[in-house]
């Protein structure tokens, strides 16, 4: 057992508004819930709301975006170099509005989540994205909804579900009400599948 085996996992994230997901797991990290510190945060809009809050926390941050980087593979590698400098060894998206490149997944292959607002594979993939998938279910008169916590692979929302939560929909509902239903379960539910990834990575083959 190294030093390093020791060591609290080192979490990075991508964040593209307000980080929901990336607040709930650090306060998970600082309660001890996670064996894991918070150390990087990026972001593709240099005014977000996850970007102050890490600066706040005194996380690194960057501003990494196709405005800054208009060639992808430049953009991906920026990622990359920008995760590695700040020794991540677990990426995690939160409410990341960008496609990952294939650098960064070959990089990370196996440590990437991500947390999308419906039980997937059900409005899921390109286009569908915050209240865009919200009103997808509502508009598909489906009874229930909820989150989905799964592995990041090359294809939108196709990678293994890891967790997912369930709501009703009820009669009435409107985007905003869904979205409230729905983004309460999702901070419990990020932290229970990070917690799950740390333990098969710190402890490969246990149950
Ligand atoms: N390689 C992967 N990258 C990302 C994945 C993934 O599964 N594999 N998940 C997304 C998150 N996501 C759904 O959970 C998602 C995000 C964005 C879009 C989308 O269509 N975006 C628009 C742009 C929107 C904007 O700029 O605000 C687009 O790309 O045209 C769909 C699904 C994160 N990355
Ligand atoms: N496809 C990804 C996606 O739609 N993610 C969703 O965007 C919201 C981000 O909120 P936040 O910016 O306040 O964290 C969250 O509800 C998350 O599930």
């Amino acid at each position: 057992m190294t030093e390093k085996d020791l060591a609290p996992t080192r979490l990075g994230f991508l964040a593209s508004h307000g980080g929901s997901g990336a607040r709930a797991i650090a306060a998970a990290c600082v309660a001890g819930e996670l064996d894991a510190v918070p150390v990087a945060l990026a972001s593709n809009n240099s005014g977000s709301a996850a970007l102050a809050w890490a600066r706040a926390e005194g996380l690194a941050t960057a501003h990494l975006s196709s405005a800054r980087f208009p060639d992808a593979e430049a953009l991906d590698a920026a990622i990359l170099d920008f995760l590695q400098q700040h020794g991540v060894e677990v990426l995690i998206l939160s409410g990341y509005m960008k496609a990952l490149g294939p650098q960064t997944l070959a990089a990370y292959a196996g440590r990437v989540l991500n947390i999308h607002p419906s039980r997937l594979p059900r409005h899921g993939g390109p286009g569908l994205y915050g209240d865009r998938v919200h009103a997808a279910v509502l508009a598909a008169g489906d009874a229930e909804s909820g989150a989905t916590v799964h592995q990041v692979t090359a294809g939108i929302d196709e990678g293994p579900v890891l967790a997912q939560s369930r709501v009703p929909v009820l009669p009435g509902d409107t985007v905003e009400t869904l979205r409230a239903r729905v983004q309460a379960t999702e901070g419990p539910l990020y932290v229970q599948a990070v917690q799950a990834l740390l333990h098969s990575l710190q402890r490969p083959g246990t149950p």
